[in-house]
């Protein structure tokens, strides 16, 4: 099995219990060329039960409800055609993040709630940036506990990404500083800021998020380039009330979804698509550096539909 299939196995391992449950909901509805009322129906709450949010479900139901079905309207032929309407609501966010800035660095602000998988993508993203051949720098800017500086460190020496870090319950404002002068100094292409990701205290939070802000804007007006917004789609719904309180917070410019390789969950993917329409520049699937992927809409969607 090559890397690619084993990564797309695990994929749709976790989309799969989405769609599984999509197609118990679409089993009963079977034959004729349109579908009726009632069936429009049944597949409007299999959607949502599968996470995908009374929007994007009321829209597929809308486009499903015009569609004739020549050969019949079967399950697989229904299943094509929600694949064909999440595709369509998917692929105008996909979006990778590139690095573009100039002058360098581009400087990337992470943020999300402890345990979303923040940590672990920064590493993955420093990863894919290598790969790329870009220079990367961390910057430990969620100084509110050891254990989150600590682990990025561990990220940062297993991939060969300098650090830059201060002390526990420092200011994250002057990490920042520091980071991005040295990124600066040293020619680096891009800069990945860890942030804290305590919601218990917005008002906190914001402030802290406020004064990294300013801070990097005083050193260049065009930074933070990107504020990456990082999910958990085990959280299902919760990951959307999640994108409204960082909109407010700190102005996310695009999502990454972790964990869609255990979750049954990922039809939220859609939700947020449909409703926030922030780009999404890839998904994690998987604890190690090389499980963040690009996010691909079609695929995606196929295996969300259950016809992957
Ligand atoms: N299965 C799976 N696990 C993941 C993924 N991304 C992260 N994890 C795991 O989720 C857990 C939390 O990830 P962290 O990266 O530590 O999350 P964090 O948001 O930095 O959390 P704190 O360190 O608590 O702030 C770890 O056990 C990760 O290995 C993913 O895409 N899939």
């Amino acid at each position: 099995m090559n890397e690619d299939a084993s990564w797309s196995d695990r994929l749709l391992g976790g989309l799969r219990r989405t769609s599984e449950r999509l197609g118990e909901n679409l089993s009963g509805i079977v034959s004729a060329t349109r579908l009726t009322e009632a069936q429009l129906d049944e597949l409007e709450d299999a959607l949502i039960l599968s996470d995908l949010g009374p929007r994007a479900a009321a829209r597929i139901r809308e486009r499903l409800a015009n569609e004739r079905f020549e050969r019949g309207a079967d399950e697989r032929a229904i299943k094509e055609a929600v694949a064909a309407e999440i595709a369509a609501i998917l692929r105008p966010v996909a979006r990778p993040l590139d690095i573009v800035a100039f002058p360098r660095p581009q400087v990337i602000l992470v943020i999300g709630v402890n345990g979303s998988g923040k940590t672990t993508t920064i590493a993955k993203l420093g990863h894919l940036f290598q790969e790329q051949d870009y220079s990367v720098m961390f910057a430990a800017g969620d100084t509110f506990r050891a254990a989150a500086i600590g682990q990025l460190g561990i990220w940062a020496d297993r991939i060969g990404v300098p650090i830059v870090k201060g002390p526990e319950g420092g200011d994250p404002a002057s990490v920042v500083f520091d980071a991005v002068k040295r990124a600066t100094d040293e020619g680096i292409d891009a800069l990945i800021v860890d942030t804290a990701g305590r919601l218990h205290n917005r008002r906190e939070l914001m402030d802290e998020l406020a004064k990294v802000r300013r801070v990097l804007g005083r050193l260049n007006p065009e930074a933070p380039h990107d504020v990456v917004l990082v999910l958990d789609a085990t959280n299902g719904q919760n990951a959307l009330q999640q994108i409204e309180i960082f909109r407010q917070v700190a102005g996310v410019t695009g999502l990454i979804m972790t964990k869609l390789d255990g979750t049954a969950r990922g039809g939220v993917l859609v939700a947020a698509a449909e409703q926030y329409g922030l780009p999404i520049h890839a998904i994690g699937v998987g604890e190690k550096m090389d499980d963040l992927r690009p996010f691909d809409p079609d695929l995606v969607a196929r295996v969300i539909a259950g016809v992957a």
